[in-house]
Formats: C-alpha cells, sequence, structure tokens
C-alpha cells in the first residue's frame, strides 16, 4: 500500500529484517559480528568519536547487505536461469559488502594502533 501510516511502515520494515534474518546466512553472520565488535570497542575504551564512527560502520554493513538481498530476491525473481547480467548485479552487491567489511577491518587496525599507540 502507497503511503501507508507510519505503524504500517514500521510493520512491513520489520517483516524485512525478519526475512533477512531467517533467509540470508550472510546477514547472520553480520548481526553475531557486531557483538564482538561492541565488546571489542568497550574493550579499549576509545573516545565518542570513535563508536560513533563503528556504529554507522556497523550500521552501513548491514543496511547495504539487505539491499543486497533485495537485488538478489529480484534478481531470482527476474532470471531464476544463469544469466550473465544477474551474475553482474549480484556480484556488484556482494562487493559492496565487501568494500564495507574491509572498511571495518582497517577501522578496527587503526583502533588497535592508536590503542598500543596511546594516542587519540
Ligand atoms: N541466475 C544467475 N545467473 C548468473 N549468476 C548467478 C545467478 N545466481 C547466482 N549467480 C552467481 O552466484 C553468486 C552467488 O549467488 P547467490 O544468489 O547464491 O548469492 P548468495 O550466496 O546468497 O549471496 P549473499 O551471501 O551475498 O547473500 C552470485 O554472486 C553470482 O555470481
Amino acid at each position: 500500500m502507497k503511503n501507508a501510516p507510519l505503524w504500517r511502515r514500521a510493520l512491513y520494515a520489520s517483516r524485512g529484517l525478519r526475512s533477512a534474518l531467517r533467509n540470508e546466512a550472510s546477514f547472520r553472520t553480520e548481526i553475531m559480528a557486531v557483538v564482538p565488535g561492541l565488546l571489542f570497542l568497550a574493550w579499549l575504551q576509545p573516545p565518542l568519536i570513535w563508536w560513533a564512527l563503528v556504529l554507522v560502520l556497523m550500521a552501513l554493513i548491514l543496511a547495504v547487505e539487505l539491499l543486497n538481498s533485495a537485488v538478489e530476491a529480484l534478481a531470482d525473481l527476474l532470471e531464476p536461469e544463469f544469466h550473465p547480467l544477474i551474475a553482474r548485479a549480484k556480484d556488484s552487491g556482494a562487493a559492496a559488502v565487501l568494500v564495507l567489511s574491509l572498511t571495518a577491518v582497517a577501522i578496527a587496525v587503526m583502533l588497535l594502533w592508536r590503542h598500543f599507540q596511546g594516542a587519540g
């Protein structure tokens, strides 16, 4: 339904989250990676700006994974057989998640570096 009330749109969104948790192994893995990520931050106790940076990055990874799942679902509906353009679409979605994940690793290394250097 177009322009549904806020509560109904929130319902649709929560359905999207439940569907991703049920059907997408990558999304479940990323959700599980959030817990050690937050424990890592709690251990390092960095300034607030680092918390904000890591939280934004975590949210970005999850959001891009959800969009990637949407692209995959549409691609599967459009062309269940092998097609090079579907391969390109799905590979590009996966690459978007990879770029963010590599950035998360780089930020974790920078945080550790800062911790052992004892500087902000
Ligand atoms: N219909 C298709 N045509 C061509 N290549 C495809 C097709 N379906 C899948 N592929 C290839 O297989 C790869 C994995 O596709 P799949 O749909 O299994 O994604 P996935 O493993 O669920 O990805 P993610 O882990 O990001 O959710 C794609 O990146 C693509 O290279």
